[in-house]
């Protein structure tokens, strides 16, 4: 059967098959990898339009308290348009280890880079991104019934992180090859080759409202935006500085993200930052609980920029979630999860679905970069012992047959600064558990690796997913008048990059890390109309 289509899709030809699998430049609208083969989907020159029946099961308590499990179908249309935008990323923090990691690391990629290394010639790549380093399954051979998987990053029509544009805002005003030396992350012939283009990036200057962040990073302080508290007048600068950079460099869209400094957590005020209307007032006021990364937010929303939260702190206090749904503006976050909370989330959730009794959790590890002198404040290693601590609360809930009401395994958090070993974190952890029969199963693990190039394709990850979601569009099938929405404005569906994952006010937050990347893998395939990867493989079993 052909491709159903509504008009002849702009990039087909006359086989079915799309373009010729080059990323398509920016701004042109990128066919396909691949084309459902469906009724329920249609294909025009500029949207992949898709009709998806949603199943879930409904659970109520029956007669004698016997459960009733019902199946339910909701059938959604969704949408998305195919056109690739000139997408300019402005980080917060561009100064930093990850800031000069991902800005070199996209340009040894977009020049095919391959420096000398004592282990021989490296290549660029994009290891650690799910994006652009994993696959997912499309689905079975027709004649040999395998798997046939294709890459993550064309299963709908994505950024490439190699058309990023690239700036940012830093409070340290070193170029970005001096503040590469600085971060101590990227091998010298590499920096090398890169070092003339870094050079000639200098961060915009930042807010800098000294009590949020610790009193070690003062030194560094000298590329500042006048004003030491929240004010409406950095609102307005910052959200200039976006629109600028959005008009010099042609740019149709800009996110932005902060992987600046963690900062200590804000007190959550009735009055002052509860909601949409008392935050602008507070900002207006000068209030001193509004710290600079929600003022970066508000920028934000308001400038219609989606902002996604790399650190820990309560970045979006309820007000600014407020006004963001006000707005119809994405925001998320909280806290990129890159080495030992990602290892936490899979491990986890293993012992606890494999019925085993998680007892302890021991996660210990020292850095020596400059977020490990920021973390070694105590108000600011807070902000990351909760985000790295709460990752396991919903694996333990889901196992009522292991741990009783209010039950959970004891977990501690230790962060040393150790200048040292700079950016190459050592993370060492113990899960203990009890076994059958009263047995006993340590596990002990050590992480050596570089922190910055663990984050820095999230960082890629984060940009590509919420910009993606800019284009996706949903509404109930036959609803009368029923419009296409946008998702809600809190990208839950980011929590895989993500250790403490925001998510819309009242749902559940999930930390499971398989669960986090099928639910992502299995939204992109509701928009090109594809059932949810199930993994029963019935075609290999009844037969
Ligand atoms: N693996 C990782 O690296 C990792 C993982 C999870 C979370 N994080 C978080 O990402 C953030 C950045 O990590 P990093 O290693 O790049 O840290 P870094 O200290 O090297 O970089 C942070 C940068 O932010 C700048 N800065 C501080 N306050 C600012 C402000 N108000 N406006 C603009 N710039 C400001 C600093 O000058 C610095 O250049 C930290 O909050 C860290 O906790 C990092
Ligand atoms: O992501 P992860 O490896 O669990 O956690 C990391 C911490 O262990 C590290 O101390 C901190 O500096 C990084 O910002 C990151 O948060």
């Amino acid at each position: 059967m052909a491709p159903h289509a509504e008009t002849d899709a702009g990039s087909a030809n006359g086989d079915g098959h799309y373009n010729n699998g080059a990323a398509a430049p920016a701004g042109v609208s990128a066919g396909p990898k691949f084309v459902v083969n469906s009724p329920n989907v249609v294909y025009t020159d500029t949207e992949i339009r898709s009709k998806y029946t949603y199943r879930t099961t409904t659970v109520t308590e029956g007669e004698n308290g016997i459960r009733v499990a019902t199946p339910r179908e909701t059938v959604y249309d969704f949408k998305v348009e195919t056109k690739v935008p000139k997408l300019g990323v402005m980080l917060v923090g561009w100064g930093g280890n990850n800031g000069t990691t991902v800005t070199a690391g996209i340009m040894a990629n977009r020049r095919n880079l391959v420096w000398d290394t004592r282990n021989g010639p490296q290549a660029a790549n994009y290891y650690g991104s799910v994006v652009m380093g994993s696959t997912l399954k499309l689905g079975n051979d027709a004649k040999t019934n395998l798997d046939v998987n294709i890459p993550f990053h064309d299963v709908l029509p994505m950024v490439h992180p190699n058309d990023f544009v690239i700036g940012g805002w830093d409070i340290s005003g070193l170029n970005l090859a001096d503040a590469m030396d600085r971060a101590k992350v990227l091998e010298p012939t590499l920096k090398n080759l890169v070092r003339k283009e870094m050079a000639e990036m200098v961060p915009l200057p930042s807010i800098y409202y000294p009590d949020f962040i610790a009193a070690n990073q003062e030194d560094r302080a000298d590329n500042l935006i006048p004003g030491s508290k929240a004010c409406t007048a950095h609102v307005e600068r910052i959200r200039k500085d976006i629109r600028d950079f959005k008009a010099a460099n042609n740019l149709d869209k800009v996110i932005v993200q902060w992987t600046a400094n963690t900062e200590r957590f804000a007190d959550i005020i009735e009055g002052v930052n509860d909601t949409a209307e008392n935050l602008l007032k507070a900002i207006e006021a000068g209030h001193e609980e509004v710290s600079p990364s929600t003022v970066f937010a508000v920028a934000c929303i308001l400038e219609g920029a989606p902002f996604i939260n790399g650190s820990p702190q309560n970045t979006f206090v309820p007000g600014a979630i407020d006004l963001a749904e006000k707005h119809g503006a994405f925001i998320g976050g909280d806290d990129f999860k890159s080495g030992q909370t990602k290892m936490k989330s899979a491990l986890v959730d293993f012992l606890i679905t494999a019925g085993i009794k998680l007892t302890s959790i021991a996660s210990y590890n020292h850095l020596g970069n400059n977020d490990g002198k920021n973390l070694s404040s105590h108000r600011q290693f807070r902000s990351k012992e909760i985000s790295k601590s709460n990752v396991v609360d919903d694996m333990v809930a889901a196992n009522t047959v292991l741990y009783g009401e209010g039950e959970h395994p004891d977990h501690i958090v230790v962060i040393k600064y150790v200048p040292a070993v700079g950016d190459s974190k050592r993370a060492m952890d113990e899960y203990s558990a009890e076994i059958f029969l009263g047995g006993h199963q340590t596990i002990s693990i050590t992480n050596v690796c570089e922190d910055s190039l663990l984050a820095s394709p999230l960082i890629i990850d984060l940009v590509i997913i919420a910009e993606l979601m800019t284009r996706v569009q949903w509404k109930l099938h036959g609803a009368e008048g029923g419009d296409y929405k946008s998702f809600h404005s809190v990208l839950s569906v980011l929590s895989y990059m993500l250790k403490a994952p925001l998510t819309p006010p009242g749902t559940p937050v999930i930390n499971a890390l398989a669960k986090q990347r099928a639910a992502l893998a299995n939204i992109f395939r509701a928009c090109v109309g594809l059932e949810p990867e199930s993994d029963m493989t019935l075609e290999h079993k009844l037969f």
